[in-house]
C-alpha cells in the first residue's frame, strides 16, 4: 500500500517524520506533495520519501491520503481533483466534518485529529468513523496511526472537545508551563528561566510517567505530593480559585473559533453545489 501526504506544514511534516521514525511504513511506500516544492524536497532528502509533482499526482499513486491542508483549503483543493472512488481521503482538518468531505469524494472518507507530540510516537490521534469506510480501510489507518501514539475513536459531537484536549494541549501545556517558570523568575530573579525551564520540562515529564505507569489517578497523585498540611497545598487552594474559570472560558473560546470556522466551510459546502445545479 502506498500512502500520500497532501500539504506538509507542522501536521503532514508530522505524519511524514512519524511514521517514518515509527517504521510502521517505509519511506518509498510515501508520497508527498505541497504547494511550496521546498518542503517535500527536504523531506525526501531526509528520510527518502517519494515526491509527488501535484496533488493529483497523489491520487493516481496512493491509495490511503491524508489532507493537512488549513481547514479553509480542504475542500477547495478536493474538488479540483478527480479521485478515483476507491481511494480513502483521511481529512485532518479541525472543522471539516465526515459530510463536508462526502459532498467532494463519492468513495470512503475519514476525519483523524492528529497531533505534534506524535513525533515522539506519543499522543492521541482521534477519529471519527465514517460508513463508506470498511473495516480493512479502518484497520489500514489504524495501524498506521497506533504505531504513532494511541488511537481514540471519538464521536462528531465530542470531537470539538477532544481536539482540545489532544490536538491544542501540547500548545496549551506549553503556554501553562511558559507562564509558570516566568511567575517563578519574577518571584526569584535569581533563578534564571532556562533553569526554570530545564526544571518544568523534567517534572512534567516525570509527572506524565507516573500518572501512566502507575495508573495514578490525579487525586491520588496530588495526595502523595500535598503533604496535609505543608506547601503544596496552599499552591492547590490557588489553582482552586483561578483554574476552573479560566478553563470554562478556554473550552466557551474554543467552542466559538469551533463554530465559526464550521460555518465558513458550510459555505463553500453550499457554493460548490450552487456551482454543481
Ligand atoms: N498544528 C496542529 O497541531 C494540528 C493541526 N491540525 C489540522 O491540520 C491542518 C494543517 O495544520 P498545520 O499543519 O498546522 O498548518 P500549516 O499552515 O503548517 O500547513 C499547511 C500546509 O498546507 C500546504 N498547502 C496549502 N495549500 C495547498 C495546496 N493547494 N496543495 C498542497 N499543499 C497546500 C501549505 O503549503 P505552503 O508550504 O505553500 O504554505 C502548508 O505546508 C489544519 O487543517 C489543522 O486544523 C489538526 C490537529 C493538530
Ligand atoms: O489550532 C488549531 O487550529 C489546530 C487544530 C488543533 C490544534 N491545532
Amino acid at each position: 500500500m502506498r500512502i500520500g501526504i497532501i500539504g506538509l506544514g507542522s501536521m503532514g511534516q508530522m505524519l511524514v517524520k512519524s511514521f517514518c521514525k515509527s517504521a510502521v511504513i517505509s519511506p518509498e511506500h510515501i508520497v508527498v506533495f505541497n504547494r511550496t516544492r521546498a518542503k517535500a524536497d527536504a523531506l525526501q532528502a531526509r528520510f527518502g520519501v517519494a515526491v509527488a509533482d501535484s496533488a493529483q499526482a497523489i491520487c493516481e499513486q496512493a491509495s490511503l491520503i491524508f489532507i493537512c491542508t488549513k481547514p479553509l483549503d480542504i475542500l477547495p483543493v478536493l474538488e479540483k481533483l478527480t479521485i478515483p472512488r476507491e481511494k480513502h481521503i483521511v481529512s485532518v482538518a479541525a472543522g471539516v466534518s465526515i459530510s463536508d468531505l462526502e459532498s467532494v469524494h463519492a468513495g470512503p472518507v475519514s476525519k483523524v485529529i492528529p497531533t505534534v507530540t506524535s513525533s515522539e510516537l506519543h499522543g492521541v490521534s482521534l477519529y471519527t468513523a465514517s460508513d463508506r469506510v470498511s473495516s480493512e480501510e479502518r484497520s489500514r489507518l489504524f495501524t498506521l496511526l497506533s504505531a504513532i501514539g494511541e488511537v481514540q475513536e471519538v464521536t462528531e459531537t465530542n470531537i470539538e472537545t477532544a481536539t482540545i484536549l489532544s490536538s491544542s494541549a501540547p500548545g496549551l501545556i506549553a503556554g501553562i508551563l511558559d507562564s509558570f517558570a516566568q511567575a517563578a523568575v519574577r518571584k526569584t530573579p535569581e533563578l534564571d528561566i532556562a533553569t526554570a525551564r530545564t526544571i518544568l520540562v523534567e517534572t512534567m515529564l516525570g509527572t506524565a510517567l507516573l500518572l501512566k505507569n502507575e495508573q495514578l489517578g490525579f487525586d491520588q497523585l496530588i495526595e502523595r505530593v500535598a503533604t496535609k498540611g505543608g506547601i503544596t497545598e496552599e499552591g492547590l487552594r490557588v489553582l482552586a480559585k483561578t483554574l476552573p474559570g479560566g478553563f470554562d472560558e478556554l473550552f466557551a473560546m474554543t467552542e466559538s473559533k469551533h463554530a465559526a470556522l464550521k460555518e465558513l466551510v458550510q459555505k463553500q459546502v453550499g457554493k460548490q453545489m450552487d456551482e454543481k445545479e
